[in-house]
């Protein structure tokens, strides 16, 4: 028992160091701080019980220690973390009798500043508390941060440099970490932002400055929040916070927090939650610390709840594409009012992750609030991965295979991933959701043939093919007289068979369902071989490499020969087409525009605002000019279009040498100023 106690004990060290490696250095952490606290917790209890601390547990240490290029520097007043409790009753406990500050407790990263005589002569990041980085360069990209100050002798302060969560928001559709993808909240994109080696791009990050602590410096004034309220005339902001006169009650607290919460929300500043911490600092300093957290203070932090279920089963489909697609059924729990049952397990490395098997204990969120998320398992052990998933497809029987592809999990990073697969090409459920997409809105857009129809219809073996949906009033009087259907309604989808045949070369390629090929793959095909299809099969045919084409890479151009390779795949996409009235594009007919511009074939990207215009109506315009929209700045970029508040595009297309233009000479320049 002791054995196991220690083992396990050992292993959530490993685990938690693991994460706070992947969250303090890469800004990239695979589980939310929800699990990481949970799991922190219970290593704490484990602690206490066996009354062993390993020396990097994170209950004893800080932060952790930096991996990065930038130089280090020493913290002789070493910086840590705070203590954290859940309830008001615990906060108003550690209140007492005292006078305390309760403040803002800002979602960001700690800085340390260090003034000598009014120069800043330092910027810190907290690191492992003993030793952080310096970022004393991207001081002046950070707004809210003094060069110099009206001090004599040395002034340390320590404070939150956060993004503003409009300011993320309109950020994060640009800017993306190493491993091309977007940062999951303000905190990341802070953390990453202030520890850029290049200034120029921190500024562009809007990152703002804000002290909570001074930690030397006005040595004669005996409260924190004194010391705070002197910096102010100093050209700092600090956090607010709010000061005690008197002891509070546990309603008179939860009503500081609510209005400090409101003040927060309007003043666009993001916090995870609030400060509560001793005013007196002679007190503070008597409180003592742990390895991990001075005792004067304590965090309040306001978490998306974790609700805790059981595992009954997981339920495989496979989809179109042939891949078996997992998902968890759990007994149910209400989540913000609704019944939750059902979750997505992504695909068979997920399961793997966390050794999930039916009757297991897991703890699902709604992340974001909307999206049911298994979270963790809390019964792990006993994981057999053969015995994991089905050997036979669910639907048709036929054996299923275990593809790997080098992927990226759901925080970007790379690894190999593991799904699920029914090779089968007539599997029945697999046919149905290639039927679904072929009717649906992007494709063919058949109004009215809903998945339920597809299903009756394949059922009573009318539709093998995509060809036989335009043949289907060979069964009219049978489908008449199908249960729900009527006169009326089989005219109305035999109406919208036929509206169909006035298709698009993108509706038409989008249809045919060639792995990868979407509405963007599609537009660029279509501008590229002037939206005619006998033109792209030709292509095709000639060994044509789609690879030159904006945003095609090696595998939609394998995926494109291929699919042309297979003879099922050519004869559909022969024979479907005698049946069609593919329009020309716009673009085509309109020569006239396309031509005078110096855009035509020309891959543009924007960024930033461009008013009046939505990024939409922008993407539309350049089509209209018979340019592609580009989504990312890369080499085959051609212009960038760069509008206000522009982010990281900006410098990358600086940096690629690749043309820059206002709004004002991209509308002079097509026209239409
Ligand atoms: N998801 C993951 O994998 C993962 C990994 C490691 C850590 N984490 C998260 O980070 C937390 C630990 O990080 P931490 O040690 O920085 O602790 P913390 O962020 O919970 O609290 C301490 C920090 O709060 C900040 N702070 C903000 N406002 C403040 C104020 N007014 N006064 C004082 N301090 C203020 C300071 O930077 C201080 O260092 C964990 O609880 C977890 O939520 C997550
Ligand atoms: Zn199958």
């Amino acid at each position: 028992m002791e054995q196991n106690t220690l083992r396990k004990q050992r292993e959530l060290t490993d685990r938690l160091n693991r994460y706070r490696n992947e969250y303090y250095n890469y800004n990239n952490p695979s589980v939310s701080d929800e699990v990481y606290d949970r799991l922190f917790d219970e290593l704490h209890k484990l602690e206490q019980e066996t009354g062993i601390q390993m020396s990097n547990s994170p209950t004893v240490t800080v932060g952790y220690p930096v991996v990065g290029k930038l130089e280090k520097t020493a913290h002789k007043i070493p910086l840590l973390s705070l203590d954290k409790v859940k309830s008001s009753v615990d906060l108003c406990r550690f209140m007492g009798e005292h006078q305390v500050m309760i403040m803002l407790k800002l979602d960001g990263l700690t800085i340390k500043l260090t003034y000598e005589n009014g120069e800043l002569v330092e910027a810190a990041t907290r690191g492992d508390g003993d030793e952080g980085e310096i970022v004393t360069h991207n001081a002046r990209a950070i707004s809210g941060i003094p060069a110099h100050i009206q001090y004599p002798g040395r002034l340390v302060v320590t404070g939150e440099a956060f993004i503003r969560p409009r300011d993320f928001e309109r950020l994060n559709t640009s800017i993306v970490d190493e491993n091309g993808e977007t940062y999951k909240n303000g905190r990341n994109l802070a953390a990453g932002s202030v520890r850029l080696r290049d200034a120029g791009e921190c500024m562009e990050r809007c990152v703002t400055f804000m002290p909570f602590n001074v930690l030397e410096g006005f040595d004669d004034l005996p409260r924190k929040s004194e010391r705070l309220k002197e910096i102010r005339p100093l050209g700092f902001t600090p956090c607010k916070y709010l000061v005690t006169k008197r002891p509070l009650t546990q309603a008179e607290t939860e009503d500081g927090i609510k209005q400090l919460q409101q003040y927060a929300k309007d003043s666009d500043i993001p916090i995870d939650g609030i400060v509560v911490t001793y005013n007196d600092i002679a007190f503070s300093k008597r409180c003592g610390r742990t390895g991990h957290h001075y005792k004067d203070g304590l965090a309040f932090k306001f978490e998306d709840e974790l609700f805790k279920t059981t595992l009954r089963s997981i339920e495989w489909t496979p989809g179109r594409t042939g891949e078996i697609a997992p998902v968890a059924i759990f007994a149910p729990v209400e989540i913000e009012g609704c019944e939750v049952t059902r979750a997505s397990l992504h695909n068979l490395s997920f399961i793997e992750d966390l050794e999930l098997m039916p009757g297991n204990r897991i703890l699902v969120s709604k992340r974001n609030m909307i999206i049911p998320h298994v979270e963790e398992n809390m019964d792990r052990g006993g994981f057999n991965l053969e015995a994991a998933f089905p050997h036979q497809c669910p639907c048709c029987g036929q054996p299923t295979r275990v593809h790997e592809t080098k992927g990226r999990d759901e925080n970007g990073k790379e690894r190999i991933i593991k799904t699920l697969f029914c090779d089968n090409a007539t599997c029945e459920t697999r046919k149905l959701k290639k039927f679904v997409h072929f009717v649906s809105k992007k494709a063919m857009n058949i109004e009215g043939l809903s998945e339920a129809t597809l299903e009756k219809l394949i059922g009573r073996g009318w539709i093998h093919s995509y060809l036989d949906l335009y043949r289907l009033d060979q069964h009219r009087d049978e489908i008449i007289r199908m249960e729900g259907f009527g006169v009326k309604s089989w005219q109305r989808l035999w109406d919208a068979v036929q509206q169909s045949r006035n298709t698009t070369f993108e509706r038409y390629v989008i249809a045919m369902d060639i792995p990868m090929i979407g509405n963007t793959a599609s537009g660029v095909l279509c501008r590229e071989f002037h939206g005619s299809l006998e033109e792209f099969r030709d292509a095709v045919y000639t060994g044509y490499d789609f690879r030159q084409l904006p945003d095609f890479g090696e595998t939609l151009h394998n995926n494109i020969h291929e699919w042309f390779c297979n003879e099922e795949n050519f004869c559909i996409w022969e024979e479907l087409q005698m049946m069609m009235n593919i329009q020309k594009p716009a673009a085509a007919n309109n020569q006239a525009v396309g031509q005078d511009t110096p855009f035509a074939g020309k891959n543009i990207v924007v960024t930033g605002k461009v008013e009046p215009y939505t990024r939409d109506e922008m993407n539309s315009l350049i089509a209209s000019l018979g340019a592609v929209a580009g989504s990312s700045v890369s080499r085959k970029t051609d212009y960038l279009v760069c509008g206000e508040k522009a982010g990281s595009k900006l410098s990358k297309a600086q940096e690629l040498g690749i043309r820059v233009l206002t709004p004002n000479e991209f509308f002079n320049m097509a026209g239409v100023a």
